[in-house]
């Protein structure tokens, strides 16, 4: 990867899955063992990566709802509850590093531009989940989706992430898979990289973002589009 420090952002947003980690097969195998025990069919892994993006408890009323049971209030948040302590026990067990991720992730590093995990997971799991594959020493701060009163595509993740890391949205970029992270850089006015390969029904290159590519390892080509911010 060749990226010239002049174009550099002074930060980059990552979301987490399907952007950072492909975890559908630990978020599949945890719901599934969910729907297991209300007598329910598993969803299959293509199901499972149209669900996810929008934090567990969607992903749960999401695989619910395609055994045509619609969930709401108390008994969402009880389940949500259930899957929770279910995938908590088993975070990375089936999960990988998308291609590039730890190799761009060292980069923003050795070029001084600051690195946030933006995600509608949880921040605890999503700390573990970091911390497993060693990113800590990468990221300077972890913004998950019960840290702020809303989750994305609500801008308020990546405004107080651009906060915590002291630098201004239009410094900034976030790079994301699916509609909720190029929608909640759209709502903060943030530039934004979509990447293919992740959890989405919707076609990337109609995300809305501000440019598309195909993996991580070609952040410089997505960067060199944008142009020095
Ligand atoms: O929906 C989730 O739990 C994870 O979502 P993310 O794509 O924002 O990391």
């Amino acid at each position: 990867m060749n990226i010239n420090n002049n174009v550099w952002p002074k930060a980059v947003l990552f979301d987490l899955d399907g952007t950072l980690v492909d975890s559908v097969y630990d978020l599949a195998s945890a719901v599934n063992i969910l729907l297991k025990q209300y007598d329910q069919e598993p969803i299959t892994l293509l199901q499972a990566r149209s669900m996810i993006g929008n934090g567990l408890k969607k992903l749960v009323e999401r695989a619910f709802a395609a055994r045509n049971i619609q969930l709401s209030g108390a008994e969402l948040d009880v389940r949500s509850g259930q899957m929770m302590e279910i995938y908590g026990r088993d975070l990375t067990t089936l999960t990988v590093p998308m291609p590039g991720a730890e190799a761009l992730l060292r980069m923003c590093k050795n070029n001084g531009c600051k690195v946030a995990v933006v995600t509608n997971k949880p921040e605890d799991p999503s700390r573990k989940i970091i911390a497993h594959f060693g990113w800590d020493e990468f990221v300077d701060t972890i913004v998950g989706g019960d840290t702020c009163a809303k989750k994305k595509p609500d801008p308020m993740m990546l405004q107080f992430a651009c906060d915590q890391l002291g630098v201004a949205v239009s410094d900034t970029i976030m790079v994301g898979d699916s509609p909720a992270d190029i929608d909640s850089a759209n709502n903060a006015a943030m530039q934004s990289i979509a990447v293919r390969g992740g959890y989405t029904n919707v076609e990337p290159g109609r995300l809305g973002a501000s440019t598309v590519i195909d993996t991580l390892e070609e952040f410089d080509v997505g960067l060199a589009v944008i142009g020095s911010l």
